[in-house]
């Protein structure tokens, strides 16, 4: 991605601050005034911070936008994620200076939901390991039960959040795997209404109950204050012996100390992750080399297909924002609703 910026003293001003589809940057530029720049990227920094006085809108993802950006853009109105998840952004000073923040719910939660499955697949099957047995060469006879993984069909899965994603994973697991589904929210989900084709296989249950009785516990909640380090030394420890622990949400959620001691203790028999608390994932991280963590580099939603939807989907909202109507992903909560 090039630092652009299409100059113009009259059009009002917009700042595209992660790679955008070429498409969904015509739109903007047929409208708007677009700097594309990136400040995770040291080249596009100094583009980044010369634009935010007179940028009105923002579209990106991944980066924390900060209070201190925020002084910067005195004329900001609108930001627009393209992600679902909107912890990277100060909700309460976008709510005090009136800047709209919309975000990209629904178009991703199927492909989240496979990403998640496909962990809970791969750690209970071993099957990068065993992929890599086959690559590396190792594979000159039978491989005996030391290399044998785990069913999942028919075991127990603990999900940690049941709104859209957690719902589209109980679907698979339950209707796919006949799995029994427990889940943990701050709310019971009336299924009759919202899933009723889950009716009588998913059970409401308190967080001690979901991770004592689990086989799998799946992390598909928001990170907010209250969900920060909700994975700790304690509440590994109320799991079952030999479970496994797939995060699908955000690093953060996790103490990934707690989480490693966890794996060498043998309480978790093994762990997938999408997600880390410092992405990219530092080489030094013991995750990276763990022999039963199977990483992946926060790729929920990487399709395709997902990620032109999700960028589609960011681009109208600002655009409709910007225009003063109400975009279809407006995000209208604060992070603790309860
Ligand atoms: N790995 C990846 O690439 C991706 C990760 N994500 C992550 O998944 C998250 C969920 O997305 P989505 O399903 O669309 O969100 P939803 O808002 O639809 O669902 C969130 C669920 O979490 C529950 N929840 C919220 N706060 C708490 C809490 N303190 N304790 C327990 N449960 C809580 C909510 O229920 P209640 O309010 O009743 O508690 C709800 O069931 C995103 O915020 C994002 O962080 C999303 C997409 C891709
Ligand atoms: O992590 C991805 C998101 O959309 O949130």
């Amino acid at each position: 991605m090039s630092v652009s910026a299409f100059a113009s003293p009259q059009r009002r001003r917009v700042l595209v601050f992660r790679e955008l589809p070429a498409q969904q940057l015509a739109l903007l530029q047929a409208q708007y005034e677009v700097t594309v720049a990136n400040p995770r990227l040291p080249a596009h920094q100094a583009a980044f911070e010369a634009a935010l006085p007179l940028a009105e809108g923002m579209i990106g993802s991944s980066v924390p936008i900060t209070e201190a950006m925020l002084d910067q853009a005195p004329h900001l109105k609108v930001i627009s994620s393209i992600s679902v998840g909107v912890d990277n952004y100060p909700l309460a000073a976008l709510r005090s200076r009136g800047i709209t923040l919309c975000h990209t719910p629904g178009v991703l939660t199927e492909t989240t939901a496979d990403t998640v499955f496909a962990l809970i697949m791969a750690s209970s099957r071993r099957l990068v390991e065993l992929a890599l047995h086959v690559r590396e060469g190792h594979w000159q006879r039978n491989i005996d039960e030391s290399l044998f993984g785990r069913d999942v069909h028919g075991k127990t899965l603990g999900i940690l959040g049941f709104g859209r994603i957690g719902q589209a994973l109980a679907r698979r697991a339950a209707l796919g795997f006949n799995m029994p589904v427990l889940y943990h929210a701050r709310r019971e989900v009336d299924v009759a209404q919202q899933a009723p084709e889950l009716l009588g296989r998913v059970q409401h249950r308190p967080l001690d109950e979901v991770l004592s009785q689990a086989d799998i516990v799946a992390a598909v909640l928001p990170l907010t204050p209250a969900t920060r380090g909700l994975m700790n030394e304690a509440t590994f420890a109320r799991m079952k012996p030999g479970a496994i622990f797939i995060n699908g949400a955000r690093g953060a959620i996790v103490d990934e100390a707690a989480l490693l001691r966890a794996l060498d203790s043998g309480t978790l028999a093994a762990a997938g992750l999408d997600v880390f608390a410092t992405e990219p994932l530092p080489m030094d991280s013991p995750l990276r080399q763990h022999p039963r963590v199977t990483a992946l580099p926060h790729i929920g939603s990487a399709t395709h297909e997902t990620r032109e939807a999700m960028a589609a989907m960011a681009t109208r909202n600002l655009l409709k924002a910007l225009a003063g109507e109400a975009p279809e992903g407006l995000y209208a909560e604060g992070p603790e609703p309860l």
